[in-house]
């Protein structure tokens, strides 16, 4: 079954990694009807950014909360629940069988949509290693989504480099939201797996998620509007 069309615009996602509401704020008005999904994760969250959520989806944006929940299994489920009703699209949780299975069972009856995080993209074999893991990074992603789809979770982050192997396990049911997106020739930071805004497209990514090189740069908007005509032009 193919997915819901999703307008080329609507599959950009900024991370509003900001040290409080009132940046948050003052990107959200620069970026204005460029961009219409925003990401709020720990340090916007843990700085009073949560009723932003609602802020945000009652002006006709929409929202994914990234706080990549990992607990019991109670407590994941009761936490989806809380913020099932902020109004979020999307919400994470590290992709380990209890979580997910914990986190369905939260979001029922709600519109939140579930995203099992697979491998962090700032993660290359040696990390996994140095982690405890005896699986290589592709081989963990790829365990990962057929358990995240066994479970009826809603969609998977994974890194564009294996969007394409993923897809090919999970169909199109489940959203591929990619972050370790840079444009060509742009700051790498702390990601490892990366790809540029086309080619993590032609990959099969459904959503990109990209920050620093929008947030950080002289000309947000124009940053995000390239980024949009790179999106636009790839589906083409
Ligand atoms: O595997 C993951 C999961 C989440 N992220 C988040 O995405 C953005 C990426 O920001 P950039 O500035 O474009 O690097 C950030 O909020 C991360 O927490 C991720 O990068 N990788």
């Amino acid at each position: 079954m193919q997915p819901a069309k999703i307008a080329p615009r609507d599959r950009l996602i900024v991370p509003l990694d900001l040290p409080g509401v009132a940046e948050a704020e003052a990107m959200v008005a620069r970026l204005g009807d460029s961009v219409t999904f925003y990401k709020i994760g720990y340090q916007l969250a843990y700085a009073g950014g949560l009723p932003l959520v609602s802020r945000l989806s009652g002006a006709g944006k929409k929202v994914f909360v990234d706080l990549k929940l990992h607990d019991i299994g109670n407590t994941v489920a009761r936490g989806v629940e809380s913020v099932a009703k902020l109004g979020a699209t999307f919400l994470t949780v590290h992709a380990y069988p209890q979580t997910m299975k914990a986190a369905v069972e939260g979001r029922a009856g709600s519109s939140l949509k579930i995203l099992a995080v697979t491998v962090l993209t700032s993660y290359d074999d040696g990390d996994l290693h140095a982690a405890g893991y005896r699986l290589n990074v592709a081989d963990l992603v790829e365990a990962r989504a057929q358990q995240a789809q066994v479970l009826g979770v809603d969609g998977l982050v994974c890194s564009p480099e294996e969007a394409a192997s993923v897809r090919k396990i999970v169909g199109h049911q489940m959203n591929l939201v990619t972050p370790g997106i840079r444009p060509a020739g742009a700051d790498v930071g702390d990601q490892k797996r990366i790809m540029t805004p086309a080619r993590a497209i032609a990959a099969g990514a459904d959503y990109l998620v990209v920050g620093r090189p929008i947030t950080g740069a002289a000309d947000p908007r124009a940053a995000a509007d390239a980024i949009q005509a790179e999106i636009a032009q790839a589906l083409a």
